[in-house]
């Protein structure tokens, strides 16, 4: 293993391991800034999140090359859940003095693999020393055509609420690897690896989605936003959950909740969207419930409702 001695090699090295230059490109990464053209008729969208040592990721559980990909990922996300298409992404390093230059080239490598996946861009950066932990933060930017990006507060009442994928694996898969555990390699990527749902976000755009929403904080505060903003009310239908069996089945044995894991599990990166009951729920997304007159968010049984608590990862809420 090596220490860094030099900002400058380090960044050479690792801009090399990413794709940086495109049609779009006017000034690369190299500069003070970069020059980016976006297509005529498209505004801009533009996203930032953060990974700190310890809150988000901890060397216990995560691989630098898995970290590199979940950084680009969990950025994409919300690009996704507008409906965008990325253009690219600028990362800011805050390394401690103990940083060692083999675990930031694999950090760049899965960076690198996730940008080239989603067809998106290293556009630039920074590099700082830090004296207290690591922290890692993205910026991800993207576009849609004039008017059409998807919010969190257009849902109407008649409409049907639409998931992209299960949720509450990954949070199974993070509570396995705190424990010292090893899921199989499939569960393992809920977590450390998670996909954006690029395509399906642009997909239920196109096909005239009235709200979305990714699912970084848990599906309960994903929802519960979205009624919120859009001032409705959410059904979600039990039955709908039909992986929550399954779920069941890996997580009893380890004294976890399916059903806590499913609502407030977190970092599913999944996407929730809200559609006109004109439009066809596409294949492999789950119907999961309706859109009501009212207020707040609802798990039903048939026609028994009962209220859901919205809350979800906070990150201050245990201070
Ligand atoms: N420090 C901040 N300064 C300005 N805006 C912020 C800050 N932190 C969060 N936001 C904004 O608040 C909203 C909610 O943030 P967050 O819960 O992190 O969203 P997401 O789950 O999509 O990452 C977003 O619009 C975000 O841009
Ligand atoms: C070491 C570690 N501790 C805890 C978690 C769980 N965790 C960390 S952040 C988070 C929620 C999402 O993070 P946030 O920064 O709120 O994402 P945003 O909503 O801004 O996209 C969860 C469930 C984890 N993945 N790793
Ligand atoms: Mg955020």
């Amino acid at each position: 293993m090596t220490a860094i001695r030099d900002e400058f090699a380090l960044i050479r090295d690792i801009a090399a391991l990413c794709p940086t230059q495109g049609a779009a490109v006017r000034v690369p990464l190299n500069d003070d800034a970069a020059v980016v053209a976006i297509p005529p008729k498209t505004e801009l969208v533009v996203t930032t999140d953060t990974l700190t040592e310890g809150v988000h990721f901890s060397a216990q559980t995560i691989t630098f090359q898995e970290l590199g990909w979940k950084l680009a990922a969990v950025n994409l996300s919300d690009l996704a859940a507008m409906g965008a298409q990325p253009l690219g992404i600028v990362v800011a390093l805050a390394l401690p003095q103990t940083t060692q230059k083999e675990d930031m080239i694999s950090l760049y490598r899965g960076l690198g693999e996730c940008l080239r996946t989603y067809d998106a861009l290293l556009l630039g950066g920074d590099t700082v020393h830090s004296r207290h932990g690591m922290t890692l933060t993205a910026t991800a930017l993207g576009y849609v055509p004039c008017g059409q990006a998807v919010t969190r507060s257009g849902a109407q009442p008649g409409d049907r609420i639409v998931l992209t994928g299960p949720t509450g694996y990954a949070a199974l898969a993070y509570h396995l690897l705190a424990r010292g555990m090893s899921p199989e390699a499939s569960l393992r990527a809920f977590q450390n690896t998670p996909r954006p749902q690029l395509a399906k976000g642009k997909l239920l755009r196109e096909l005239g989605a009235t709200a979305m929403n990714d699912i970084s904080d848990g599906l309960a505060f994903a929802l519960g936003d979205m009624a919120k903003q859009s001032e409705a009310r959410f059904e979600v239908e039990q039955s709908a959950l039909t992986w929550q069996s399954d779920l069941a089945q890996r997580s009893d044995s380890h004294a976890l909740r399916a059903e806590d894991l499913i609502w407030y599990g977190g970092e599913d990166f999944e996407l929730v969207a809200t559609l006109p009951a004109t439009s066809p729920v596409p294949q492999g997304m789950y119907e999961i419930g309706r859109v009501t007159k009212g207020s707040g968010l609802f798990i039903c049984d048939g026609d028994t409702c009962h209220a859901l608590q919205v809350t979800g990862y906070n990150h201050f809420g245990g201070i």
